[in-house]
């Protein structure tokens, strides 16, 4: 599943080394590029403003793995969406994030799902889907439950962040990396026909079209 994996690269421990590929998406200012900031840097900036995709590293020295994320954080912009594929192409899992206090964002969060679903098979990929600025409570257009629901329904991982106040952002990550290294091991334990190594992406018609906003 993951990128590479290198069983005992480390000469200190005999853990194994994975990378993965996270991708950001959701709707413009929703706070892509302040949960990737918070969580690499620890700091909030008001102007984050993502041109085109940025790109930020995270190392992780876990007890059962070595995980490195490549965090590509896309540009919400409409004018950016036509390259959005490149993105997105070969991701291991996808940070789905809207805005609490702006419901047309959630509903687009719903269409970047569709969009996925065309292009991932359900093991293919760990989505999360994040309401961001929980600080925002007095302005709250999402509840929970709504968020919490859909993502059941559609069998995402479900949190709540605010990037601004540090609310859950790690614990987001986080969720997302035990998923991936949880799978990681029930493909080792019980291999499947549908695992990436055999399914070429670029030769499937159902899911070569572009994304929309
Ligand atoms: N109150 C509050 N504001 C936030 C939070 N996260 C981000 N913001 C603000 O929301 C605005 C947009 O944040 P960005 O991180 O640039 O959002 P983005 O989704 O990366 O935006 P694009 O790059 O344009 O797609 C900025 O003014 C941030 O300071 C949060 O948790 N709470």
């Amino acid at each position: 599943m993951a990128q590479t994996v290198t069983p005992g690269t480390s000469p200190e421990s005999s853990r194994p080394s994975y990378m993965y590929k996270m991708v950001l998406l959701g709707s413009m200012s929703v706070g892509k590029s302040s949960l990737a900031y918070r969580y690499v840097k620890n700091d909030f900036r008001e102007l984050l403003p993502t041109v085109g995709c940025s790109f930020f590293t995270q190392t992780l020295n876990l007890d059962e793995a070595t995980v490195k994320l490549e965090i590509w954080d896309t540009a919400g912009q409409e004018k950016y969406q036509s390259v959005c594929h490149l993105y997105y192409r070969d991701a291991h899992t996808a940070l789905l994030v809207y805005d609490i206090a702006n419901k047309q964002t959630f509903s687009r969060a719903k269409i970047w799902l569709e969009e996925l679903e065309k292009r991932f098979l359900p093991d293919e990929i760990v989505i999360a889907l994040v309401g961001n600025k929980t600080d925002l409570g007095a302005e709250r257009e999402v509840t929970t439950e709504e968020g919490e629901e859909f993502a059941r329904t559609k069998g995402l991982l479900f949190m709540e962040t605010s990037a601004k106040s540090n609310y859950q952002v790690n614990d987001v990550f986080m969720a997302v990396v035990h998923e991936l290294l949880r799978r990681e091991k029930e493909k080792a334990s019980n291999p499947s026909p549908y695992g990436r190594s055999t399914v070429d992406l670029g030769v499937s018609g159902a899911r070569t079209r572009c994304c929309r906003t």
